[in-house]
């Protein structure tokens, strides 16, 4: 994949573990792009990288870039997003795709036109043994999928002096832990059973509406000493956590919890997949476990190991069994599978990575739990061509 050239835009928390994780895949990084050029140029020198670019515009205007990869805020991933199909290149964008299903719905339609691969990097179900739990789903191990349940929750939000441009709904969206994390959770549900949700109805929650803001910069997941850092207050109106009920299209049910105030759970995704024949068990923080639930025989637990799993998951695994993967190994593995789509020219959809369709369905997804939140309804989730879906039930 050497071919390929591609910039990463973003100094923060992610867009290094982008410049690391394209590395591993085989894709040349050609620079790494900060909001000013000092800071583009000390993260390019941290990383060891080409300084040739200061600034996203001088990275759109070079011919030899092919792709670029957007980890800057949310508010910034529609217009730069835009940009760079406009410019001819590829894109991976970082989730979530845009701040609301008007700037999202066009960006699917621009990519469409440009005829380019647009990714957005729900890097979760590039955990092999997520991909393992979506092929026990298609070969029917489970049977009929009755729920499915499950939670997202973190801590680094918990104190009234945490602070980060997440929480103001200018800078992140309308909805945050549920948009920041939670559609992590969405997103990776739909991909492992192979079905949309139709329909939600969302209690969600503001434990802090107001946060002290540190009057200087502030780096995602830092937990500063407040007594030390000036701060000034500032409204909240974002949600911190909150649960919402969830309808599949076939009939099956379930619900998630979402929560950035949960004492002690640094970054915790679970989920359970209860079938008419097992049930299946996942939890971020131990990824190289799958928990098989049986009723008539004993339950078992598969170590994740290319040897004993299905053709897809041991192809997204990088190691051999008992050689723990994890959080920047999905990175690598879902760079892998989107440039070793340019490589192949396959472009034709279904892609074997989320695109910007599964980004506009997740903001789709949003707007309808934002919208059952603030009517206290169930209410069902809008087609990706701007139809009212049917709920079920
Ligand atoms: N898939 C995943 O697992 C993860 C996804 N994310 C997503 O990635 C995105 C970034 O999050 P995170 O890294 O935590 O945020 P950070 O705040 O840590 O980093 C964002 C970076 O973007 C820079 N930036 C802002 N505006 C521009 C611009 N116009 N041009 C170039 N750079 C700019 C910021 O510069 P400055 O320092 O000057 O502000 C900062 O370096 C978010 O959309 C988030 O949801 C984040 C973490 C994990
Ligand atoms: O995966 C993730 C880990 O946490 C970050 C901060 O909440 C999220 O933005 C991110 O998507």
């Amino acid at each position: 994949m050497a071919e390929f050239r591609t910039v990463v835009v973003g100094t923060g928390f992610i867009g290094p573990v982008h410049v690391e994780a394209l590395r591993r895949a085989g894709v040349e990084v050609a620079g790494i792009v900060g909001s000013t050029a000092a800071k583009s140029r000390a993260a390019s020198e941290r990383l060891g990288l080409p300084t040739d670019f200061s600034s996203f515009e001088e990275a759109l205007g070079d011919p030899s870039i092919d792709c670029i990869h957007l980890t800057t805020p949310n508010r910034f991933h529609f217009d730069q997003a835009k940009a760079v199909l406009r410019a001819g290149k590829h894109v991976v964008c970082e989730k979530p795709l845009a701040m609301n299903s008007t700037e999202s719905g066009e960006l699917v339609r621009i990519a469409r036109d440009s005829g380019r691969a647009a990714a957005v990097a729900y890097n979760i179900r590039f955990y092999p043994l997520c991909h393992e739990a979506a092929a026990r789903v298609r070969n029917d191990s489970l049977g009929n999928l009755l729920h499915v349940t499950g939670s997202y929750v973190q801590d680094w939000l918990l104190k009234e002096t945490d602070f980060n441009w997440r929480v103001l709904a200018t800078d992140g969206g309308e909805l945050r832990a549920v948009a920041d994390i939670g559609t992590h959770w969405l997103d990776l549900i739909q991909f492992i059973t192979g079905r949309h949700i139709t329909s939600v109805c969302a209690d969600l929650r503001t434990v802090h509406s107001a946060r002290q803001r540190p009057t200087g910069p502030v780096q995602t997941y830092s937990a500063g000493n407040a007594a030390e850092i000036a701060t000034e207050p500032v409204q909240v109106t974002t949600e911190d956590c909150g649960a919402i009920l969830l309808r599949f299209a076939d009939g099956a049910n379930g619900c998630l919890w979402v929560s950035q105030t949960t004492a002690g759970k640094k970054n915790c995704l679970r989920y359970e997949l209860a079938g008419s024949k097992q049930s299946l068990a996942w939890n971020s923080e131990s990824p190289n476990l799958l928990e098989i639930g049986n009723r008539d025989q004993p339950n078992a637990c598969l170590v994740r190991d290319p040897a004993q799993m299905d053709p897809s998951a041991a192809e997204i695994s990088g190691y051999p069994g008992g050689h723990n993967e994890g959080f920047p190994d999905t990175f690598k593995q879902l760079f892998r599978c989107f440039y070793g789509s340019l490589a192949s020219g396959e472009l034709s959809e279904p892609a074997p990575y989320p695109t910007f369709l599964d980004g506009h369905r997740e903001i789709l997804l949003c707007e309808a739990i934002l919208k059952s939140h603030r009517e206290q309804r169930w209410v069902d989730v809008a087609g990706d061509d701007g139809s009212e879906q049917v709920g079920v039930g």
